[in-house]
C-alpha cells in the first residue's frame, strides 16, 4: 500500500484527480471505477475542470460503480446515479451507454448482482477504481461482518451507515435499508485501486485498514493483500497514523 498524506481536502482531490488524468492518458479506453458519497466530488470537480480546458477526453471511457440504494431509480436525487449524473457524467464528454452503475429498482435482485458483475467481467475488468471509505471501515457498501463478500449482492445497510448517510435524505425513514454493491472480491479484482478520505472522522479506520488485522470486520482492510492500492488522505485523516508512529 502507498499512503499518500496530502494538506487538506483540496490537495487529497487534485492528487486522487491526477491518477485517474494519468490512467486516462494512458489507455483512453480505460474502464474505471467510480464511487459515490462527500468525500470524491472534489475529485470529480478537478476532473471536469481538466476536461473544460481540453486536457482530458472521455469520449472512450467506461464506468462502473460500486453501489446502488435499492428502491430508488435514476430520476430519484438520492441515487447513486443521479449523483454520478450530476457530479461527474453530464460534464464531461462521457458516452453515457457507457457509465454503468447497479440497477436499484431491478425486479430480482440476485439476477442484477450476476449481470453487474458479468458485465465488469465483459468489459475486461476495472482499470482504475475509486473508493471512499465508511465511518466503519466499509467500501462500496460492503458493512463490517464475520466473511468478506465476494462479489456483487444485496446488502443489509447496518445502523451506523443508515444514520451517517441519513444527511442527504429529509428524514431518516426515507433512508434506504437495503443497497446492491460491487462485492469485496469484485473490487480486489481492479488492476489498481485509489482510496481517498478525509477529516478527523476518517483518522481511525484508516489506521485500522492499513495497519490493523486483515478481517471481514474491517472490509477494507482487505486492500492490505492489494497489489497495487494507493490510499490519499488528508492531514486529519492521518492523525492517527501520525499519532500511533509516534511522529
Ligand atoms: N456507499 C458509499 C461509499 O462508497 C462511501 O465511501 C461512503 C462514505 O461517504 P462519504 O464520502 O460521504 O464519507 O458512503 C457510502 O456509504
Amino acid at each position: 500500500m502507498k499512503i499518500i498524506h496530502c494538506k487538506d481536502y483540496d490537495d487529497m482531490s487534485k492528487k486522487a484527480a491526477a491518477m485517474f488524468f494519468s490512467q486516462i492518458h494512458m489507455k483512453p479506453d480505460s474502464v474505471l471505477g467510480l464511487a459515490t458519497g462527500s468525500t470524491p466530488i472534489g475529485t470529480y470537480k478537478q476532473l471536469i475542470k481538466w476536461y473544460e480546458e481540453g486536457d482530458l477526453d472521455f469520449s472512450e471511457v467506461k464506468s462502473v460503480n460500486l453501489d446502488e440504494y435499492v428502491g430508488l431509480d435514476g430520476t430519484n436525487d438520492q441515487s447513486y446515479r443521479y449523483f454520478m449524473n450530476e457530479n461527474l457524467f453530464n460534464h464531461v464528454n462521457i458516452n453515457k451507454d457507457n457509465t454503468n452503475v447497479p440497477n436499484g429498482k431491478a425486479e430480482d435482485m440476485d439476477a442484477e448482482a450476476l449481470r453487474y458483475e458479468a458485465l465488469i467481467k465483459s468489459l475486461g475488468g476495472i482499470d482504475m477504481q475509486l473508493l471512499g471509505i465508511g465511518n466503519n471501515g466499509h467500501i462500496g457498501f460492503n458493512e463490517p461482518s464475520d466473511a468478506f463478500d465476494s462479489i456483487t449482492h444485496e446488502v443489509k445497510l447496518t445502523e451506523s451507515t443508515i444514520q451517517a448517510n441519513a444527511r442527504f435524505f429529509e428524514t431518516m425513514d426515507d433512508v434506504p435499508k437495503t443497497a446492491i454493491s460491487m462485492g469485496i472480491g469484485t473490487i480486489m479484482k481492479a488492476k489498481k485501486i485509489v482510496l481517498i478520505a478525509n477529516g478527523p472522522k476518517k483518522a481511525d479506520i484508516i489506521y485500522e485498514t492499513c495497519f490493523g488485522p486483515i478481517t471481514p470486520n474491517v472490509p477494507a482492510s482487505a486492500l492490505q493483500l492489494h497489489p497495487d492500492v494507493t490510499i490519499i488522505v488528508d492531514d486529519e485523516a492521518y492523525a492517527t497514523i501520525l499519532a500511533k508512529c509516534g511522529k
